[in-house]
Formats: C-alpha cells, structure tokens, sequence
C-alpha cells in the first residue's frame, strides 16, 4: 500500500464513528425504556444525554455500555457489532477500552480496598505487575484527580463525597480508556464541589481526547463539557444537535421548557 493509500485509511478510520447506536429499544414488559434511538459518537467527542426523570437515559446508557441487552437495534462499537460479541470480549472491553463512572462512587470502587489500591487494581487487571510502577502510577493519578498523596494508604470510606468521586475517576482513567459513559457524575454533591468535580472533569476530558457519554439531569454540566446533545422524553430522542445550539435556540417545545427551567428535571 502506498503511502498516499495509507493516509486515505488512516483518515478513512478516524472519521469512523467510535459507536454507532442504529434504533436502539428497550422494553421493560409493556413499558418503553427507550426506543428508535439513533446518533453516531466519533473520536474524542463528549456526548450529553438529557431528560426529565423516566425518560430513558440510565437505559440507554446501559444499553450502550452492555449491562442491558436491547430488544431491538444495533449498537457498533469501533466497527464490531456488540450484540454479536461473546461475555469474555464484553468484559475484556469494560476492563480496557471502556469505562463507567457512576453517579454513586461507591458502586465504582471498592471501599474496602486503600485509594492506591482502588487505581493500581485496575491496572493489574489489564496485565501490570510491577509493584513500585504500579504504586507509582497510581501516585500520580491520585495527584491528578486532586487527592494529597499521603492519603493513598486510606480507604475511601475515610474520604468525603467529591474526593471518592474523584478517586473513582482516577480508577477508571489509569487504563487509558477510549470510551466513557458517565452517569451523573457530579450528582449528589455541593454546589461548590460540583464546580470543582466538572473543572477537572473537563481537564481530563480534553487532555486525554476522550470521548464521553454523560447523562445528567444537569444542563449546566453539558453546557461545559458536551460537544453534542441529545434530549429525551419518554424513552424517545426529541431533538438532538450542538450543545450551544440546541439550548441558546431549542427547536422543540419539550427542550424549551427544559431550557426555561419549567420542567423540574
Ligand atoms: N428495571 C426496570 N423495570 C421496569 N421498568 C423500568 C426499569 N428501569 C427503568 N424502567 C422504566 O423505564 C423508563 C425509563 O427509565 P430510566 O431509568 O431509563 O429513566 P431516566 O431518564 O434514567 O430516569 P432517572 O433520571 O430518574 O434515572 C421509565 O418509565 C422507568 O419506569
């Protein structure tokens, strides 16, 4: 192959979509928990997932992320169509190209482990086994998430709210992911330690080029960290576009009210 050849895959892959969700449905009996959702995610690109309460975002991003099988649709991660991947390649993906913060840090970490400990065991799921490398790294990420490093012997019930969050997002970045859903990262916490958690959350996003599912029930958190955004009402995506303009010019009545702060989301 040529090198003009190699350039045009080279370019050709980069604007492959990362995920390529083609009408996505999940039912719950009778119930629609989601449904006929369809958007691309390319490269290092932050997707924001919008709604009030019971519209379908925790669904859908557990769809996307494999712990739901969905009803119908496809879902391609890189180009490999998940429904057809077997539970050892889901996992191996969770463990190495993927990750999820969840809103609850303890369901992301293990609160019996030290917060060294919490970082450095995801890298030797992915094959570390050097030990002062480990410790090293984990030093390192404890310090860029903003937790003192004489802290790293201490478990996270001895950590405050936004400190665990932070530690679960150092845990889940250590491996160098490609794809990350977040489920409402910053909720449940202060006003002023949300502030903080986003500044770093949009640090890390930007340095790393990654590329971000986050669903939220906050618009100010998409405001500064998506580059797209989709609302969703009743399982269904209403209206979905560039973060700025879907909400400085919201086309459909339900994002209007959202935006308005009408509806109490
Ligand atoms: N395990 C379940 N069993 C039955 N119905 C469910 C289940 N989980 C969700 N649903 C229903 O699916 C719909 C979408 O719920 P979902 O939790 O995805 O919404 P959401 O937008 O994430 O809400 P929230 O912001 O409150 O988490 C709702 O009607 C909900 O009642």
């Amino acid at each position: 192959m040529g090198a003009v050849d190699m350039d045009i895959c080279a370019r050709v892959k980069e604007d492959r979509p990362l995920l390529s969700v083609q009408g996505v449905k999940k039912l719950y009996g009778n119930r629609i928990g989601c449904t006929d959702v369809t958007f691309d995610l390319f490269p290092g690109e932050v997707l924001g997932i919008v709604g009030e309460s019971g519209s379908g975002k925790s669904t859908l991003l557990g769809c996307l992320a494999g712990h739901l099988k969905p009803d119908a649709g496809r879902i391609l991660y890189d180009g490999r169509d998940m429904g057809a991947l077997g539970e050892p390649e889901r996992r191996r993906l969770s463990r190495t190209e993927w990750a999820f913060v969840h809103q609850n840090a303890r369901d992301g970490l293990r609160m019996g482990v030290s917060a060294g400990g919490n970082v450095g065991e995801r890298l030797m799921a992915v094959g570390a086994r050097n030990y002062g490398t480990i410790r090293d790294t984990a030093a390192d990420w404890l310090g860029r998430v903003e937790i003192a490093a004489d802290r790293i012997d201490d478990r996270p019930s001895a950590f405050s709210g936004g400190m665990q969050q932070r530690l679960q997002i150092a845990r889940n970045l250590v491996t160098g992911p490609r794809l990350v859903f977040m489920d409402e990262p910053t909720g449940g916490l202060d006003v002023s330690v949300q502030a903080r958690l986003l500044d770093l959350l949009r640090g890390l996003v930007r340095d790393l080029g990654l590329s971000v599912v986050i669903v939220t029930h906050d618009l100010a958190v998409v405001r500064l960290l998506a580059d797209r955004l989709m609302v969703m009402k009743s399982g269904r995506v209403v209206e979905q576009g560039l973060t700025d303009q879907v909400l400085d010019d919201p086309q459909h009545g339900y994002t209007q009210l959202l935006v308005s702060s009408v509806l109490q989301v």
